[in-house]
């Protein structure tokens, strides 16, 4: 996904180059895609003159816009017939035993099911086979609870009862290791470790510092994001509200047939902000990567109680703090965190024609949104659309600005997005399954030093991979690997002859490869060796380990990820 959308740019680059060939009768690529924008805004020269302005994107949209909408992702009503024919599709890929793909249909057939009808049920009994056959008895039985509560219907039921009786005969306990450290929080930021301050770095603007030193396999940060969205791909197998991947559990919106939530917890916090996009969401979630502007536009209405002229007066005389960092969480109001959004500093460079993609996008999303009845009942006067659709725009601009990329969904995570990059990275960012992200010490950190995480590249992807991810990461990076004035004393430290003890070494290798240990042992020599031989960074040897135990770290940490989505649900 990255890759084609870096390849697509680089294409578009190329073009913009030789515009003037390809001002008039450029192909256009599938609609709606980030390829087709590119094309079009190139045959398109004044949406990329000087003086283009919102209303100059919303006028090309509202001319041109059945060129940008790609039928498929319309939002479509709740169907019985159409449930029943997307579960067919999901009972061929059962018969298959495609079970993660028969999930997805499940899924989205429960979605277009009408409230209360036996599709419903009938999505949720297959959900219950599909966990049955893969031995998650416990998952099982939750879908046929959620089954016979929506009316299975009695002449089927002997069969799910037998299901049922199955499930309860082989339930086991399952047990994951726990790596779970707890460190004093930062008084401020109960969600961060005390000893992390905030600093300017000369080059790369705001930075975070450790002020003690860290162990590896501290976990010195656990944080949700402020906001977030699910991509189109995801919108059948993670929450709409806190993105949680979870196939087994979600259920459907009442009132559109594209969100799911994990469970009514979610569905009402999200209510905040999908009502403006209740039937429209398939067509905003196709979006990719530009979705935020508008969420975030939607969440700050919302703590404004849609009130649009107390938000417009607000934002014109916002003073917020500069950054997240200095906003005191122990007193969480979501209000100061919505106006640090707005005010927060970052020294990304600007990016022209990325630019103008997020005014063409805010155009279409202004299209969008304004069919949605509550959203043109608040949005009156010429004044407060232009208001919005600007919105769209400087807010996508500033969540670029202020974050970073880890996954094909939206997000915004304050505190973590505070952490600069490197390509040799002291932390690891772990986020596989959930929404919460866990930020894992990977060797020692000793006071003084920046904590960072890899926001993509990685010096051990190999060359071509390393450099790939460096062009999408949208600044130079300045790190010990990249900066020009710091990459050969570095290089000359990964090639030092060994300081480490072999004997040791042959030790964790052992251990590491027994199949009969814990991963909770493995990750425990893992930690003591990186521990002791912390002064040996970055020699192969040593990095090679750092390298197990990041892979490790993942591991365990999608295990338990598992385990804890296993136990909200199963009690
Ligand atoms: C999510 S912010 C990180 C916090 C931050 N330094 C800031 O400016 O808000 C990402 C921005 O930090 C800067 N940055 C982070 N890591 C960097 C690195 N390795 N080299 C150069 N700049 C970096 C870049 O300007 C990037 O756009």
């Amino acid at each position: 996904m990255d890759r084609q959308h870096h390849e697509t740019k680089m294409k578009c680059y190329e073009l913009i180059a030789q515009s003037a060939a390809h001002r008039s009768g450029l192909p256009v690529a599938t609609p709606g895609s980030l390829d087709a924008m590119l094309q079009i805004l190139v045959a398109n020269p004044h949406l990329l003159a000087e003086d283009a302005d919102i209303r100059t994107y919303r006028t090309f949209v509202e001319t041109n816009g059945h060129c940008f909408a790609d039928p498929i992702y319309h939002d479509k009503p709740k169907c019985s017939i159409r449930a029943a024919e997307i579960r067919r599709e999901g009972n061929q890929l059962y018969t298959r035993k495609l079970f993660e793909a028969a999930l997805m249909k499940y899924n989205e057939s429960i979605c277009a099911s009408p409230n209360e009808s036996q599709d419903l049920a009938f999505g949720y009994a297959n959900r219950s086979a599909v966990y049955y056959e893969q031995g998650f008895y416990d998952v099982a039985l939750v879908n046929i609870a959620l089954a016979k509560k929506h009316n299975y219907p009695e002449a089927l039921m002997p069969k799910l009862l037998t299901r049922e009786a199955n499930c309860r005969s082989m339930q086991k306990d399952i047990r994951f290791p726990l790596v779970e450290v707890s460190l004093e929080t930062n008084p401020k930021i109960p969600f961060l470790a005390k000893g992390i301050q905030g600093r300017q770095h000369p080059s790369q603007g705001p930075i975070m510092v450790a002020k003690r030193d860290f162990k590896a396999g501290d976990v010195i940060l656990r944080e949700k994001p402020m906001i977030a969205c699910v991509s189109w791909e995801n919108v059948f197998t993670r929450c709409n509200y806190c993105i949680s991947t979870n196939l087994s559990h979600l259920i459907p919106c009442p009132n559109c047939a594209t969100a799911m939530f994990c469970d009514e917890e979610c569905m009402r916090k999200a209510q905040n902000v999908h009502r403006f996009e209740c039937g429209v969401c398939a067509e905003t979630s196709k979006m990719n990567d530009f979705w935020l502007g508008p969420k975030l536009f939607f969440h700050g209405l919302a703590l404004f109680k849609d009130d649009i002229t107390k938000m417009m007066k607000f934002c014109k005389r916002a003073r917020g703090s500069d950054s997240f960092y200095n906003l005191d969480y122990s007193k969480y109001n979501p209000l100061d965190e919505f106006k640090t959004f707005l005010t927060a500093k970052s020294r990304r460079p600007g990016r022209p024609l990325y630019d103008n993609i997020i005014q063409f996008n805010a155009a279409i999303f202004y299209e969008i949104y304004m069919k949605v009845p509550l959203v043109r009942s608040i949005m009156a006067s010429e004044e407060q659309k232009d208001f919005m659709q600007q919105c769209f725009v400087d807010y996508q601009i500033q969540k670029r600005n202020l974050t970073f990329r880890q996954d094909s969904n939206g997000h915004l995570y304050p505190i973590a997005s505070c952490f600069g990059h490197s390509c040799d990275p002291n932390t690891v960012l772990l986020n596989e399954l959930g929404n919460e992200l866990k930020m894992i010490v990977l060797r020692p950190i000793r006071r003084g030093e920046q904590i960072h995480f890899s926001y993509g590249p990685s010096y051990d992807q190999g060359p071509e991979e390393h450099e790939f991810h460096l062009h999408s990461l949208g600044f130079d990076c300045l790190c010990d690997v990249c900066d020009p004035n710091k990459c050969y004393e570095w290089l000359t430290r990964v090639t030092q002859p060994s300081s480490i003890d072999a004997g040791h070494l042959a030790v964790v290798r052992k251990v590491v490869n027994d199949e009969e240990l814990s991963y909770a042992d493995k990750l425990n020599a893992l930690q003591q060796f990186i521990q002791r031989y912390g002064f040996s960074h970055p020699q192969e040897d040593y990095a090679g380990v750092v390298l197990v135990y990041r892979g490790a770290l993942t591991e365990v940490h999608t295990a338990q990820m598992n385990n804890a989505m296993r136990r909200k649900i199963c009690g």
